[in-house]
């Protein structure tokens, strides 16, 4: 069978999927067409991968052009999921966690050669991943210097140690014990910390995974006193809550482990509602999966726990029915904060996170009718557990369109290995926008060095 029980249908397998052909030129008709501030009901004309044309009533003569009615759906951009052997676009970026001449030397040949726009620092993982706040000012510097975007994963990594020894010291071993010994004071500490350096540094600053209110206000009071910093939440932090991970089921417990922790609930709808007003900006996956296995290495010891959950094939829809579904967004705001503000965060905006003329043929058409049911049984995840396992819901992505293929339609993965390309991200996005004007007002306010007379004269 060329469908797998998995649902994907390789398309190099020379097997008849019962799936069309790639076209070259698609028209998509009737949709909703959703960019980040406008919407409307258009048609949207593709050909070889690139948006030619958006506006009502397209008529095109070409042959072979498929024709993809979206009439009662909506016709959105830049969908980067449902990614298997990437056929959708991509982009790095890169972790530092050590510092000497060749990583400051490395970080400029990324940004110069190779599209790496941003680095991510470790505050936590400490022996492993961590830096300290020496390291993580170099860094800082350099990223200033060379347009490139500093991410941080904030936690007190110091702290956490403490805090896991103070568990392990009351006897407790289990999951619990992973949120217990990592509370929102140690996020905020590390976020707080962050924002300090950066404004210290006069550099912009992206929060990744943003997960407890506690952190979330210290990136309201930077924004509010006019940094630049950007906090993303993810989706696991907005629609889940901590009880699970006391949860009697070790397997089912584990499977939330996750740093910074997920936490109480009342931490996910705050974060919801700061995404709703701009003090987050956009929402990520944090996807990083392990199977039950691979979690079990941690039965006996909450520490050994491998970290991380899955979000990938998931957030469009949870987020949908979370923030959508209930009114609390609009469905441009929905555009905004999983695609738009990514695109243009990371300098590829409007190739990508629009559907303008001239832009990338990367779109979704979205059914808000249709319901989902999530599940480690049918999910695309190769994981044998989802921690969204049995959630429903409404708004399903009916069809994914990558560079004008449909890699993803009646809930089929067309996989074209290959077909997603590396996307080279330059330096020196909006957020660098003016910072040497403020550098230089900086430099003006010092009123120093003052001249004074010599004791001799
Ligand atoms: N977030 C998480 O637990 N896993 C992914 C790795 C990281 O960013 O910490
Ligand atoms: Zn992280």
């Amino acid at each position: 069978d060329s469908i797998s029980a998995e649902g994907f249908c390789a398309v190099d397998s020379g097997a008849d999927c019962g799936l069309p052909s790639p076209y070259t030129k698609i028209l998509i008709t009737g949709g909703t067409v959703v960019n980040a501030h406008h919407k409307e009901v258009a048609d949207v004309y593709i050909e070889d991968g690139v948006i030619l044309s958006v506006g009502p009533n397209i008529r095109v003569n070409h042959e072979n052009t498929r024709i993809i009615d979206a009439t009662g759906k909506y016709v959105m951009p830049a969908y980067m999921d449902k990614a298997k052997k990437a056929p959708m676009d991509y982009g790095f970026h890169m972790s530092i966690t050590k510092w000497d001449e060749d990583v400051s030397k490395d970080m400029e040949v990324m940004v110069r050669d190779h599209g790496i726009n941003s680095f991510k620092f470790f505050m936590a993982y400490k022996g492993s991943l961590m830096v300290n706040d020496d390291l993580l000012l170099e860094g800082l510097k350099k990223c200033k210097s060379l347009g490139a975007l500093p991410m941080v994963h904030a936690e007190n990594g110091d702290a956490v140690v403490e805090g896991q020894k103070r568990m392990i010291d009351l006897g407790i071993t289990g999951p619990e014990g992973h949120a217990l010994s990592r509370p929102p004071v140690l996020e905020a500490e590390a976020t707080a910390r962050a924002i300090r350096l950066a404004s210290f540094v006069n550099t912009p600053l992206y929060v990744v995974h943003v997960m407890s209110i506690d952190a979330m206000e210290e990136i309201a009071r930077a924004k509010k006193a006019g940094q630049r910093v950007v906090g993303e939440p993810v989706v696991s932090g907005l629609v889940l809550d901590d009880s699970w991970l006391w949860h009697p089921d070790f397997t089912i417990a584990s499977k939330y482990v996750m740093s910074p922790p997920i936490r109480e609930l009342g931490h996910g709808k705050a974060l919801q509602a700061a995404l709703s007003t701009g003090t987050l900006q956009l929402v990520g996956t944090d996807h990083c999966t392990f199977n039950s296995t691979q979690k079990a290495f941690g039965l006996d010891d909450f520490r050994k726990i491998p970290n991380g959950v899955n979000g990938l094939e998931e957030r469009m829809h949870v987020l949908w029915d979370a923030m959508v579904e209930t009114g609390q967004i609009t469905v441009m705001d929905y555009v905004r904060i999983t695609s738009t503000e990514c695109a243009r965060i990371f300098n590829v905006y409007p190739k990508k996170g629009a559907i303008l003329e001239g832009s990338d043929a990367d779109i979704i058409i979205l059914n808000p009718n249709a319901s989902f049911e999530m599940s480690a049984t049918s999910h695309h995840s190769r994981s044998d557990t989802n921690v969204y396992e049995g959630r429903t819901g409404k708004g399903k992505v009916e069809v994914t369109i990558s560079r004008g293929n449909v890699v993803w339609e009646n809930g089929v993965l067309n996989v074209m290995p290959g077909s997603g390309k590396y996307i080279k991200m330059p330096p020196f996005g909006y957020l660098f926008d003016g910072i040497d004007k403020s550098d230089a007002a900086y430099l003006s306010s010092l009123k120093a060095p003052v001249k004074r007379a010599s004791a001799s004269d």
